[in-house]
């Protein structure tokens, strides 16, 4: 099993970087629109995108329209609800029953004060932080929903959330599309996460020989035993995480692979 080295990789200019946002980017926060976005960072992500020739990009669960509102002016490259969305190119159609989810699901969120729910455009997400004793059932409701209405739809826990959303992508797949063309190509990625959402992610970095940074350290969804993680690099916690991005900015010349390696 790959245990995480507790430091970062020293930086390189020929990185790709790829970033999570909540828990990354931006503190975990009580509810999806109570997130604070921190006053220099939309300008530190325009200078980290210069910085890497092009080759940065957000790869998050949120859908597009949401990540541009966050880190207004800035625009960076973009993957929304887990690989499902990008920039320019026309909305996949709805999985078959997909509308049909909408009214048990606000009917588990009506009963369980405090549980709210998401919707985007290919995926639902019931939250439970406000009301953690509901997490059990909501997840029950996402997998017989799954099972019995929306067969093309996985169910995916996070963060006290469980989501409904389609199949057919995730941040690996993202990310490996990202780096079949410029300015991503030929570039090592690095992808940095904190959730049980971002493994395919890091497993994907990890097959390309680039660098998995996991983000603080409780990965696991809250259902069960935390998964072990493939992230191969770990920083405790998103500020500290920050703060080494915020130093990719002024980087030295390419300094090669810090003296040990990752933990293996
Ligand atoms: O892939 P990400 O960018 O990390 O997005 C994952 C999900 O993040 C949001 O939910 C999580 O963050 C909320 C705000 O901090 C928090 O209240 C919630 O408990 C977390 O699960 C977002 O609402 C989802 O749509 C994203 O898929």
């Amino acid at each position: 099993m790959t245990v995480a080295a507790l430091r970062l990789p020293d930086p390189r200019p020929d990185w790709a970087l790829f970033l999570d946002v909540d828990g990354c980017l931006v503190d975990i926060a009580p509810t999806p629109d109570a997130v604070v976005v921190e006053p220099g960072l939309p300008a530190l992500l325009d200078r980290l995108a210069v910085r890497f020739g092009g080759a940065l990009a957000l790869v998050s669960g949120r859908p597009l329209a949401e990540l541009e509102q966050l880190f207004h002016p800035a625009r960076p490259a973009a993957a929304g609800q887990h690989g499902l969305e990008w920039r320019g190119r026309p909305p996949l159609p709805r999985p078959e029953g997909f509308e049909a989810l909408d009214a048990p699901l606000q009917a588990f969120a009506e009963a369980h004060p405090g549980v709210l729910l998401e919707r985007k455009s290919h995926g639902f997400a019931l939250h439970y932080r406000a009301a953690p004793a509901a997490g059990a059932g909501a997840l029950a409701l996402a997998r017989r929903l799954a099972a019995t209405t929306a067969p093309e739809l996985r169910v995916m826990p996070g963060k006290m959330v469980v989501e409904l959303r389609m199949a057919g992508a995730d941040k690996g797949t993202a990310i490996r599309a990202f780096m079949e063309a410029p300015p991503f190509r030929g570039r090592v990625p690095v992808f940095a996460g904190d959730d049980v959402t971002d493994e395919d992610g890091f497993a994907m970095v990890n097959a390309m020989g680039g660098h998995s940074i996991r983000v603080g350290p409780d990965i696991g969804s809250g259902h069960g035993a935390p998964p072990a993680s493939a992230a191969r690099w770990t920083v405790p916690d998103a500020p500290g995480f920050r703060r080494w991005l915020a130093g990719l900015v002024v980087m030295d010349e390419p300094a090669g692979e810090g003296a040990g390696g990752p933990g293996t």
